[in-house]
């Protein structure tokens, strides 16, 4: 009777498990065929949506990447624009289709529309300074960080008095100097040298001026700079490589340099001086070690609250500390550098707009009421010579952006699939005959300057189209400068929902810095150097050839 009831149990047990592994199969056959549905539903939708976008038809299997890997991307869309119209398609591979728009109107409402950022920006972020919400692709993480960047940026812009920039020249000057005694100096060595301080110095206070490691730091940061896209690539990350490791270990040294400054800048109680010091006590010395190849840097500090508290306490837990800060040191350095350094090359190649606006220095240096303040918004070529030159080499050839949920319905009736990858041909647009006159590809700082009493909606579309020097003299005080946003075609800095925050700031930082660089120094080409090749334009795409050389001499006054 026992031994029946035993066997009945076993029976059942068995029958049981049976059932149980069944209706595990199952499920998981039947979310596998629902996920591969998906998937399968979702690029049969993106082929519908892809057949109503004008675009070359693409010859094979891999669409158009094989064009783009023969020609430059800018030069591809230049051809396309002009066939197919302002909005046109390129497949990437059969599953990733590229969406490009080039009419200002369309770009104005597509930047505002499309959130999210491609997951590659986000990720190349995140390799290189772990999580971190600033740069993220979704729209939902960034969003409020955003905001209080924003805010604690505009806050800064109020506070920076002239005598902190004249110290970032001289940190500067005694740099370059030290490199020109070694030799000469390209333009693209000293910009960076101005970008890396000026960002330095204002993220960090005063302790970044005096900070031994900064050349280590600017290095670094700058090798990481040419690799994070490239590691990023990668759809696994590749830790079976070498050379992954090298960036790595790069990356966690400019980590622990950072956890240094930060320290140093709490003691100083420069900047974000306003967090509770008792809760950040800990030695930064491990940090530090780390940074020059000891063993690995406290976890105990977390520096980034300097960064996340100050930004109303939108720290999250699983962030990296400093990852923010970093991100902004990278992203800030290598844009601002590049920019400075079209402004350097354009002084020195332009000296008449350089007399100009040293004339307009001296005129606000004198008219300030103020010992020692220059009033930047009153030197007008000078702030017209940063939006030129911003719009002559913009910091990418493209703005990327996506929208990762919803499909996208443009005014003009295109609807752009979620998850393609939208694109603004941002040299084509600011190079556009159509928005900036029949000299759009010259510098001319003078389009952005135009007469008061001209300043009627009707005036404003034709106002960037190519003014002259001839017709105005800012030094004669009846001009104005036009707000460059107000031209849909000007993109250096992005626009609609994800445009870039430093935009007032470093318009406003990089001027106060030219302006206490020109009252000292005259940029002059390193004579001999006057027939070197300068940035030409060849099939609407600027050439980025070598760099000139630059002297700065001191002016006698
Ligand atoms: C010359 C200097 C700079 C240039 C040319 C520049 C340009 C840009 C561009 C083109 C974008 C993408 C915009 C878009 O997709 O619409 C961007 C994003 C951003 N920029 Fe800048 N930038 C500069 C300096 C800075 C500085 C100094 C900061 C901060 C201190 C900053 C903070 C940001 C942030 C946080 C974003 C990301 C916004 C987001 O993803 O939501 N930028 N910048």
């Amino acid at each position: 009777m026992s031994s029946n009831s035993n066997n009945d149990l076993g029976k059942f047990l068995r029958d049981y498990a049976e059932w149980e592994v069944n209706a595990l199969l199952w499920i998981s056959l039947i979310t596998i065929t629902y996920l591969l549905l998906n998937k399968v539903v979702n690029l049969l939708r993106l082929w519908n949506h892809a057949r109503k976008i004008p675009g070359p038809p693409s010859s094979s299997f891999y669409g158009h990447s094989r064009l783009l890997s023969r020609q430059r991307v800018t030069e591809v869309l230049a051809e396309s624009h002009e066939k197919y119209g302002s909005v046109v398609k390129l497949w990437l591979c059969p599953t990733k289709l590229l969406v490009s728009v080039k009419e200002p109107g369309l770009i104005k409402e597509m930047l505002l529309k499309a959130e999210d950022k491609l997951p590659l920006t986000g990720k190349a972020f995140h390799l290189a300074f772990g999580q971190s919400s600033l740069f993220a692709s979704s729209f939902d993480k960034v969003q409020k960080i955003r905001e209080s960047l924003a805010v604690e940026l505009n806050g800064r812009l109020l506070e920076r008095e002239n005598i902190y920039y004249t110290k970032i020249v001289d940190s500067v000057m005694e740099r370059i100097y030290e490199i020109m005694g070694k030799g000469s100096i390209d333009c693209r060595m000293a910009s960076q040298q101005m970008a890396f301080t000026m960002l330095g110095a204002t993220i960090f206070g005063d302790a970044f001026l005096a900070w031994s490691h900064a050349t280590i730091y600017e290095e670094l940061l700058m090798t990481i700079a040419k690799d994070a896209c490239f590691w990023a690539s990668y759809r696994v990350t590749p830790f079976w490589k070498r050379g992954f490791w090298r960036y790595h270990h790069l990356c966690t040294k400019l980590k622990c340099l950072t956890q240094d400054i930060v320290l140093q800048c709490r003691r100083n109680c420069k900047l974000f001086c306003n967090i509770d010091q008792s809760s950040h006590n800990e030695t930064v010395n491990a940090g530090l070690e780390a940074a020059l190849g000891g063993p690995s840097c406290s976890d105990a500090l977390k520096p980034d609250n300097v960064l996340s508290l100050e930004l109303n306490g939108h720290l999250n837990v699983k962030e990296e500390p400093c990852g923010n800060i970093m991100g902004v040191m990278f992203h800030g350095c290598l844009t601002t550098a590049g920019l400075v350094g079209n402004i350097l090359e354009r002084l020195a190649t332009h000296q008449e707009i350089q007399d100009k606006i040293y004339s307009e220095i001296i005129m606000a240096r004198n008219g300030s009421v103020k010992e020692g303040e220059i009033r930047v918004d009153k030197i007008l070529l000078l702030l017209a010579t940063v939006y030129e030159s911003a719009r002559l080499l913009p910091a990418g050839p493209l703005l990327q952006r996506c929208s990762l949920k919803d499909d996208l319905t443009l005014k003009n009736g295109v609807t752009i699939p979620a998850g393609a990858v939208l694109v603004v041909p941002v040299q084509l647009v600011q190079m556009d005959k159509r928005s900036w006159g029949s000299d759009a590809k010259q510098f001319n700082p003078y389009r952005f300057l135009s007469e008061t009493g001209s300043q009627s909606d009707q005036a404003y579309s034709t106002s960037f189209a190519g003014a002259t020097d001839e017709h105005v003299d800012p030094g004669k005080g009846s001009f104005v400068l036009n707000n460059p946003n107000d031209n849909a075609a000007f993109l250096p800095f992005g626009s609609g929902s994800r445009a870039c925050i430093g935009q007032k700031f470093i318009i406003q930082g990089v001027a106060t810095l030219f302006a206490s660089l020109l009252e000292l120094y005259e940029i002059r080409l390193q004579p001999g150097s006057e027939n070197n090749p300068k940035p030409t334009m060849d099939n609407c795409v600027f050439q980025l050839l070598p760099s000139p050389n630059i002297i700065f001499v001191r002016r006698n006054n």
